[in-house]
């Protein structure tokens, strides 16, 4: 059951156009960061003018409904109208049903965003000054080390599933562990964020109530009548050479147990999509998508919406895909919750903005970490099991998949 914390307030929202904004991150608070960025182009919060809280099963359906309702009370000037601009929440949802994580919707006091060249500021309900940069904190290092699932234990994991895939109880379950550390008192988490921006700009780096990450994957996005998603599954190492590397680009694209992996996340993100969208369409085949630590298979997925859904709808018909979850889904769930000795939380759910038409951004928070208010770090990283998967092999991707946030921390 979801209890939205607040009740429903009114706000007055307004948006300017603004010089050049300037690089975005050391505008945020240093230990509670609000940001969504892309290649240096999103937005960054500063205060809450609003937070909503949800839970249960039911997170995300309350969430678009709860958003409905404040935008009926909302007064909004947006002589800008572009994605990111007006009234805004980003938000940040619990990936399990059972979750003791709080799923939140946030609209900061100050906005500020830049998008092509155009950089702006909205206040909510307040007259605040333009934000200043603020010098970053003394730099730290932090180890992040094996959690609640160890190594072994994940291997026997991975063989415990591939064990009920070949008694056909399940296709596809995706399988994470977790690696935890401790922020040193007053750590700015500014500086994990720019390193992630700087050494994963093709990712989405964001930062929402203590969760923060940099992640590949687009669950969704809805913009002026479109809808579109990047589908990843499917991962390989890149090779230490030019020739290594093409040659690891191709054994994915060929690999029958990777294109099997991808097959079921990209099925479940159409078969999710089709009821809300019209001329839904992809490629035949995926792609490979380069990233600094490996490569992804990936299928964008792009369709016209024909029934007005907003952007916080669609997250709650397509979470969890088999990206993230597996085959048939509840079965993927049932043994997620049995192999997994934790609580995911924010990991591998929605992450995003949504604005005043319900337009947004919804990524897969995957690389990703919390950051408790104690300074407690928790990352993790999974990957799909299917038939023909190697528990070693499963064991190595996530060694990949924990490097940005490993090496953010570091
Ligand atoms: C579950 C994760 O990745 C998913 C997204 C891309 C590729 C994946 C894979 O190849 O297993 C996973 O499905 C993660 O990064 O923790």
């Amino acid at each position: 059951m979801s209890t939205p914390a607040g009740s429903i307030a009114h706000l007055a929202v307004e948006t300017a156009v603004i010089d050049d904004i300037g690089p975005l991150i050391p505008l945020l608070d240093p230990r509670d960061p609000l940001l969504f960025i892309r290649r240096g182009q999103g937005i960054a919060g500063i205060g809450e003018a609003l937070r909503l809280e949800f839970t249960g099963p039911t997170r995300m359906t309350d969430a678009a409904a709860a958003w409905r309702e404040l935008l009926a009370a909302a007064s909004i000037v947006d002589p800008l109208g572009i994605p990111g601009t007006g009234l805004v929440a980003l938000g940040s949802f619990a990936f399990s049903e059972h979750s003791a994580a709080t799923s939140v919707l946030i609209v900061p006091s100050v906005i500020v965003g830049r998008r092509n060249g155009v950089s702006w500021i909205t206040r909510v309900n307040t007259d605040a000054p333009r934000p200043q940069p603020r010098a970053f904190g003394a730099e730290y290092r932090i180890s992040l080390l094996p959690g609640s699932m160890t190594a072994d234990s994940f291997l026997a994991a991975v063989d415990t599933a591939l064990e009920r895939i070949h008694a056909g109880d399940v296709r596809k379950v995706v399988l994470a562990r977790d690696l935890v550390g401790h922020l040193p008192e007053g750590a700015d988490l500014r500086l994990v964020l720019a390193s992630l921006s700087l050494g994963y700009p093709d990712c989405f780096t964001f930062a929402v109530n203590g969760f923060i990450g940099s992640s590949p994957e687009t669950l969704v996005r809805v913009d002026a009548g479109t809808v579109s998603a990047r589908v990843l599954a499917g991962t390989i190492s890149r090779g230490a050479d030019a020739q290594a590397d093409h040659d690891a680009a191709v054994s994915l694209a060929t690999s029958t147990k990777d294109l099997d992996e991808h097959q079921y996340a990209l099925t479940s993100v159409l078969t999710a999509l089709a009821p809300h969208s019209s001329t839904l369409a992809t490629s035949d085949q995926p792609f490979t998508l380069k990233l600094p630590n490996l490569w992804h298979l990936a299928s964008d997925v792009a369709g016209t919406l024909s029934d007005g859904s907003t952007s916080l709808d669609l997250i709650a018909a397509l979470h969890p895909t088999a990206a993230v979850a597996g085959a048939p889904t509840q079965a993927a769930l049932d043994l997620i919750h049995e192999l997994e000795p934790f609580d995911r939380g924010r990991y591998a759910g929605p992450v995003g903005w949504v604005g005043a038409n319900g337009d947004g951004e919804w990524a897969v928070a995957l690389r990703s970490a919390h950051v408790s208010a104690t300074g407690r770090v928790t990352a993790y990283a999974g990957g799909g099991i299917v038939d023909g998967s190697v528990a070693a092999r499963e064991l190595a991707e996530t060694k990949m998949k924990f490097r940005p946030i490993v090496e953010a921390f570091n």
